[in-house]
C-alpha cells in the first residue's frame, strides 16, 4: 500500500487542495512530491464490518469539501492504455465494431496486467483485490442457496452474458498473444469483476475510469441529501469560500472536472477517524451483489419482488420494477395503486382512475381485499421457499463461525448444519479432513463467503414478506375496527 501512495503521490494525487501558485519558482522546482497521496484529509484504514479495506478521515472533514484528486495521468482508461500502446490501439481499432466500450476496458486491463512490473501502473494493479463475489462468480451451489427464482435467474443471466462477452473477446485477445492464464475464463471475470465493482463515471467512455486510490472508498447507500440549516451556516461562515463555492450543487460525491481531473467530496461531515464512504448509485440488494459482491443489512433502497400474475402487471402504465415491497413491509406506492385497480371490476375502472391515480384508498373494503390477497401472496411465496427465516438466520452463525474456525472439524459438529455442510463438500468433492487447529482450504473458505451471502440475502427477503404479512394485518385490523364504528 505504501508504495501505491508514493506512486499515486508522484502522479499528483492529493487528498489536499493545490495551492494556488507555488511560493516561488525555485521553491517549485526543488520540492519533490511527498511520500504519500494521502494523510492531510483521509488514511487508509481497515472497516471490518463495513467493506473491510477502505478510507478514514484524518481529520474533522466539512460537508462538500474536497477530500481527493487524482488527475487523469493516474486513471486507467481505455484511450489512455491505446495512446501508451499503439499495438493494442491497432488490434482493438480491428476488433472494434463488434466490442462493447466495457469489452475493450477489459482487455486494456488485461494487457497492462500481463506487462507485469512494466506496466505504468504496477503499483495500483498489485494492489487490486485478487479475487471478488459479485454475482458472477457464484458457482451452482452457491446460486442455488438464493433460493428465490429471480434472483437465481438474475445470477445465471449475469453468468452467461460475462462468459459470451468473453468468447466474443477471445480472437483480439489472441491477436495481442496474451499469456494462458489472461486468456482463461477466470481471468476475464477477475477483469469484468475489476470494472463493474471499481469504475467512476466519465463523460467520454461508457466503460467509465480505474482510478486509483479513488476507488479505495467504500459504499453508503445514498440518503436524502437535502441540505439541512446547520450545512447552510457552515457553507456561509466558511473561510474557504472557493473550496465550498457550489458545494450545494456537489451533493454527488465525484466528478470529472473542468481541471482534468477526478475529484471526490465528503457528502457529510465526518470525524476524525470516521469511515469516508461513497453512494456509487442507489441499488437493491440484488444489484449490489450483481455488481459489487456485497450487500447492506439495512438498505433503505432495497426492493422486494414477488410473482405477480400478467394481469396485474399489464393494468396500468407503470413499469413492472415499482411493483414491490419496501424493506419496511410497506407496498410500493404504485403496487398498491395496481391492486386496486386490479381489484375494481373492469366496468368501474375507467371511473375511479383519478382516485386510483392520486393514491386514494377506493373503499374499506377494497383495501381490505388487497391486504388479505397480499397476506396470501406473501404466505404462499414464504411456503414454497425450502427455508425459514430461523433456519437462515442459524446458518449464517453458523457460516459465519465456520470461516472463522481453527478447529472446523469440532466446530461444524458442535454448531449443527453437519448435514447443509457435508452437501456442499460434496458439491466441492471435498472431505472435511482438515485436522485440529486447521483452517479450511482457501477455495472453500471463499465459497462459503458467497454461501454466506446468498443465504444473508434470501434471508433478507423473506423477513421483508413477513414484515408485509404483519403490515397487512396490522392495517386489516384497524380497518375493521372502522368498520364496525360506522
Ligand atoms: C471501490 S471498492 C472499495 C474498496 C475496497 N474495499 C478495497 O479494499 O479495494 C468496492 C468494493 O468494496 C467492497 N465494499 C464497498 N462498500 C462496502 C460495504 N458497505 N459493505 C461491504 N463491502 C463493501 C465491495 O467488495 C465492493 O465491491
Amino acid at each position: 500500500m505504501d508504495a501505491l501512495l508514493r506512486w499515486a503521490a508522484e502522479l499528483g494525487v492529493s487528498d489536499s487542495r493545490p495551492p494556488p501558485f507555488p511560493s516561488s519558482p525555485s521553491a517549485a522546482a526543488s520540492s519533490s512530491p511527498p511520500s504519500s497521496c494521502l494523510g492531510r484529509s483521509l488514511v487508509v484504514a481497515d472497516f471490518p464490518d463495513a467493506g473491510g479495506r477502505g478510507l478514514a478521515a484524518a481529520r474533522d472533514l466539512r460537508r462538500g469539501e474536497l477530500v481527493l484528486r487524482v488527475p487523469r495521468a493516474a486513471l486507467v482508461t481505455s484511450d489512455r492504455v491505446m495512446a501508451d500502446d499503439p499495438r493494442i490501439a491497432a488490434c482493438v481499432s480491428a476488433h472494434r465494431p463488434r466490442l462493447s466500450s466495457v469489452q475493450i476496458l477489459i482487455v486494456c486491463l488485461l494487457a497492462e496486467v500481463g506487462k507485469g512490473r512494466n506496466s505504468i501502473w504496477y503499483p495500483y494493479l498489485s494492489q487490486i483485490p485478487s479475487y471478488y463475489t459479485i454475482l458472477a462468480t457464484f458457482n451452482d451451489f452457491e446460486v442455488e442457496a438464493l433460493q428465490v427464482h429471480d434472483a437465481i435467474w438474475v445470477a445465471q443471466k449475469a453468468c452467461s452474458a460475462i462468459k459470451s462477452d468473453w468468447e466474443d473477446a477471445a480472437p483480439l485477445m489472441k491477436e495481442l498473444e496474451f499469456k494462458p492464464k489472461l486468456l482463461m475464463f477466470k481471468s476475464w471475470l477477475w477483469a469484468f469483476a475489476t470494472v463493474s465493482s471499481r469504475t467512476l463515471h466519465i463523460a467520454w467512455d461508457e466503460a467509465g475510469c480505474l482510478c486509483p486510490v479513488g476507488d479505495l472508498f467504500n459504499y453508503a447507500a445514498p440518503d436524502d441529501t437535502s441540505f439541512e440549516e446547520e450545512d447552510v451556516a457552515e457553507v456561509t461562515n466558511c473561510q474557504q469560500k472557493d473550496e465550498m463555492a457550489n458545494s450545494s450543487e456537489r451533493l454527488t460525491d465525484g466528478e470529472y472536472d473542468d481541471s482534468n481531473a477526478y475529484c471526490l467530496y465528503a457528502r457529510k461531515k465526518y470525524k476524525k477517524g470516521e469511515q469516508v464512504l461513497l453512494g456509487y448509485g442507489t441499488y437493491t440488494n440484488l444489484e449490489l451483489l450483481e455488481h459489487y459482491g456485497f450487500l447492506l443489512s439495512e438498505n433503505p433502497n432495497e426492493k422486494t419482488f414477488i410473482q405477480l400474475d400478467v394481469d396485474i402487471c399489464s393494468i396500468g402504465t407503470w413499469p413492472k420494477d415499482s411493483l414491490y415491497i419496501h424493506p419496511n413491509g410497506h407496498p410500493s406506492f404504485v403496487l398498491l395503486c395496481a391492486l386496486r385497480l386490479w381489484t375494481t371490476p373492469a366496468n368501474r375502472r375507467k371511473a375511479v382512475s383519478h382516485q386510483i391515480y392520486s393514491g386514494s384508498m377506493l373503499s374499506t373494503e377494497n383495501e381490505m381485499e388487497i391486504m388479505k390477497w397480499l397476506i396470501s401472496k406473501c404466505e404462499g411465496t414464504l411456503q414454497q421457499l425450502p427455508t425459514t427465516v430461523e433456519f437462515d438466520e442459524s446458518l449464517l452463525v453458523f457460516l459465519h463461525k465456520i470461516q472463522n474456525s481453527s478447529n472446523c472439524k469440532t466446530d461444524v459438529k458442535q454448531l449443527g448444519f453437519e448435514q447443509e455442510f457435508a452437501v456442499f463438500l460434496r458439491f466441492h468433492q471435498s472431505e472435511l479432513d482438515c485436522s485440529d487447529n486447521s483452517k479450511l482450504p482457501v477455495r472453500l473458505l471463499r465459497s462459503l463467503e458467497r454461501w454466506e451471502l446468498a443465504v444473508h440475502w434470501r434471508c433478507n427477503y423473506k423477513k421483508t414478506l413477513k414484515k408485509c404479512i404483519s403490515y397487512c394485518k396490522s392495517l386489516i385490523h384497524e380497518l375493521t375496527f372502522r368498520l364496525n364504528r360506522q
